[in-house]
């Protein structure tokens, strides 16, 4: 080839790769209109709007600057927290000019990974000002409160290597290291023998600070109590209140080395995050102390304001706003000092407090641990999930009818003649919104199964774990709030995997799974928001959950930061702090752990709202249903219409029945469950609880709430198959996923 060709070929090479560049550019500019109302210039400017260089890339504040720098001088660099892209403004226009032209549609190096960014210039540059957030009540904050050598000396006061004889449960905790001193805090009944005080008191070195906190009126009578706790870089401590019954009002607790952040969350969903520098004592009391939950998420980075000199990426020339950063977390120690409590807590918070009232749930006689082994697992699912399902059935059904819009458009996206499995169909409001589909459904519930039978789905009992149709037989699954009902891992995982299973090549899945995170993008979820509110459409307060809600939205107090999306790492399960035993939760509030016991009440009456509505006939609804539900208006039908079922039609005929597990609980219908059950139900009486005050029984459901990224990082595992997108809905992660075609 002659060098004229050669150029000719590089050249075209080239205007294609511009071209590409430019396209995408463009799509960047059009996302960021769409998404975030900011609209770029078309001349060039100072400014810049860099797209993919964001906090929410991954992309640390160092790592942009350096990258920026070198095309001149910077007069801001704005990063927002968690979003997708920054705003740079340089000192001159032609800096800005170079930075265009070198850095658009080039990658960018960020630890491990790379993003292409795209630049385009901007008018002006949005500064939003940070929510100061106030911090929660009670909560405060004393930077400094020790210097570097009382904090050495401290330090050195914990032999780590020995242990004490008379401590039952000192032990390094599967995510922390932990040693008590005057009296031991037991993991396994939260609480602390008053009785039998340690060999070992609060030790000599912290004498002094204990003195000094008395005297600036942090506290007003001497702890008794110490536990230290250390954190690798990556552990955390789950989201509790300490015990009330066993402390009294004021905990005082000293962060040494690195700092971190700790995570505050009221029972209405609010989150603030609040930055713990080293040497810094944060002081606990009244509302903050017996209301909110504290807990440190289990992450190796978190985002911390850039101005605070604490950190090693001060940056004091850029400005303090939305001057976030990615910092990492070193080893941190804590040194937490109560006071021991000896007469039941009088605390203003009575649905916090263990020395008053019972909880609004009553919990099971005795409530089970988070399963070790699949036997176990197997047996918590059998007892806390299917069991249930088929007791509250027909009032779940009943509350159960508005199928989603989002899962409506996946359905309604399926080509005519596509083969879709509703694996934990539940009462089979699914089933019908596409009728140009072959749908069927498989519920482990035989109740829940009868009333799909009923309104003349196709439907089968099933286990989600083993599901008796050909491998890649469905262009479609779905499985909608199913696989957080299984107890482990592994189980959550084998879920999936039967999906996949089931899909042919290029087939989608669609799951949805309730989530931690009840809040987002600052709004709580209706769920939450609905907790004080008896509303004609949704189950009250304390009463059955519509698993719809949302993201944790952490606001920024002044002392604090919000957290980054460091990969998804399971939160330390709460068992490290309340001991194994499932913790049952209180319906319509944020979540603290994320394996819990969900409250149904169930509600009498079915039959005679039948009897008045008239409508207690069989009835084929299968066609009714798709007539509302075809196309993707996703209309509900009327609880009140459904058939009462007086018969026990063979609900899979063609398929094996005897299979276990997966039920099905909806996502977000948050519809009030209208007043029908089956009475002819039968239960196991470690589920079912009925109390002189209260007749209505109680079930308990188990559940595993995703934190976020949690479900994608589950699917990530299975090989052969593409994560194609995910969401956030309604208080559900979501993901759709491709099966490789090869496979
Ligand atoms: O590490 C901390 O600062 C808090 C420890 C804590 O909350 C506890 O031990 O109860
Ligand atoms: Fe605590
Ligand atoms: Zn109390």
């Amino acid at each position: 080839m002659d060098a004229s060709v050669k150029n000719n070929v590089i050249a075209v090479r080239r205007s294609k790769e511009d071209k590409k560049v430019l396209r995408k550019q463009l799509k960047a500019s059009h996302t960021l209109l769409k998404h975030e109302g900011i609209s770029t210039a078309p001349q060039p400017t100072k400014s810049l709007v860099v797209a993919n260089g964001g906090l929410g890339n991954g992309v640390s504040r160092e790592e942009l600057s350096a990258a920026l720098n070198e095309m001149g001088e910077l007069e801001t660099l704005i990063m927002h927290p968690h979003k997708p892209y920054a705003f740079v403004t340089y000192r001159s226009e032609e800096s800005a000019w170079k930075a265009h032209i070198h850095l658009n549609g080039k990658k960018l190096q960020c630890g491990e990974n790379s993003v292409t960014l795209y630049l385009s210039y901007v008018d002006s540059v949005t500064c939003e000002k940070e929510e100061s957030v106030p911090l929660p009540e009670g909560l405060v904050l004393v930077e400094n409160f020790v210097s570097l050598e009382e904090e050495a000396l401290l330090l050195a006061a914990i032999d780590w290597l020995s242990t004490n004889e008379d401590v039952t449960a000192q032990k390094a905790l599967k995510h922390r290291r932990v040693k008590h001193y005057g009296f031991e805090f037991r993991y396994d009944n939260n609480n602390v023998d008053k009785d039998k005080p340690l060999a070992a008191g609060i030790p000599q070195e912290c004498l002094p600070v204990l003195e000094q906190c008395v005297k600036n009126k942090h506290i007003d009578i001497m702890p008794d109590q110490l536990t230290v706790n250390q954190y690798e870089s990556g552990q955390g401590i789950p989201p509790h209140v300490d015990t009330h019954s066993a402390f009294e009002d004021t905990i005082l607790s000293l962060s040494l080395g690195a700092k971190t952040v700790m995570e505050f969350r009221h029972p209405d969903g609010r989150v603030v995050a609040v930055v713990l520098p080293g040497r810094s004592l944060l002081v606990m009391k009244g509302e903050s102390r017996y209301l909110w939950t504290h807990g440190i998420t289990p992450r190796k980075f978190d985002m911390v304001p850039v101005c605070d000199p604490q950190s090693p990426a001060h940056t004091p020339d850029l400005g303090t706003r939305s001057n976030l950063t990615l910092y990492k977390r070193g080893t941190r120690t804590s040194f937490t000092f109560r006071k021991i409590r000896h007469e039941p807590c009088r605390c203003a918070f009575p649905s916090a407090c263990d020395s008053q009232v019972a909880p609004s749930a009553p919990s099971p006689p005795s409530p089970p641990s988070l399963p070790c082994c699949h036997a176990d697992a197997a047996l918590l699912e059998e007892e806390y999930v299917h069991r249930v399902y088929d007791a509250i059935a027909s009032h779940f059904s009943g509350t159960r009818h508005s199928p989603w819009p989002r899962v409506c458009h996946f359905l309604s996206s399926l080509p005519p003649g596509s083969v879709l499995a509703d694996v934990g169909c539940g009462n089979g409001k699914y089933l019908g919104v596409n009728p140009e589909v072959i749908a069927v459904g498989c519920d482990r519930s035989i109740a829940l199964v009868q009333i799909c039978a009923q309104r003349g789905f196709q439907a089968f009992v099933s286990d989600a774990l083993s599901v008796p149709l050909r491998t890649a037989s469905c262009d479609a699954c779905i499985s909608i709030a199913v696989i957080h009902h299984f107890s482990t891992q592994e189980r959550r995982l084998a879920a999936v995997k039967e999906l996949v299973r089931l899909l042919k090549p290029g087939g989608r899945a669609l799951i949805y799974v309730w989530a931690f995170e009840q809040e987002y993008n600052q709004q709580r979820s209706k769920y939450l928001k609905d907790q004080n509110k008896v509303h004609p459409e949704y189950p009250s307060a304390t009463e059955n959950t519509p698993e719809g809600s949302q993201e944790p939205h952490e606001k920024l107090s002044i002392h604090s930061s919000r957290h980054s999306e460091d990969n998804y790492r399971p939160v330390e399960n709460i068992q490290d702090v309340t001991d194994g035993k499932l913790s049952v939760h209180t319906n319509r509030t944020a979540f603290n752990t994320q394996d819990l016991l969900v409250p149904w009440h169930l509600k009498e009456g079915k039959k005679r709202v039948e009897e008045k509505s008239g409508e207690g006939g069989k009835k084929d609804k299968r066609k009714e249903m798709s007539k509302k539900t075809s196309g993707n208006t996703c209309s509900a039908y009327s609880s009140s219409s459904i058939a009462k079922l007086d018969g026990n039609p063979d609900p899979s005929p063609g398929f094996d029945s005897n299979m276990s597990s997966g039920s099905h609980l909806d996502t977000s219908d948050v519809s009030k469950p209208s007043p029908s059950c089956d009475t002819s139900q039968t239960s196991s009486s470690t589920l079912k609880l009925e109390s002189e005050s209260s007749p209505a029984p109680v079930y308990h459901r188990y559940y595993h709430v995703f934190q976020q990224g949690e479900l994608e990082q589950l699917c990530g595992q299975e090989a052969g198959v593409n994560v194609q997108s995910s969401y956030h809905d309604q208080g559900n992660w979501c993901v759709i996923l491709e099966k490789d075609m090869g496979r």
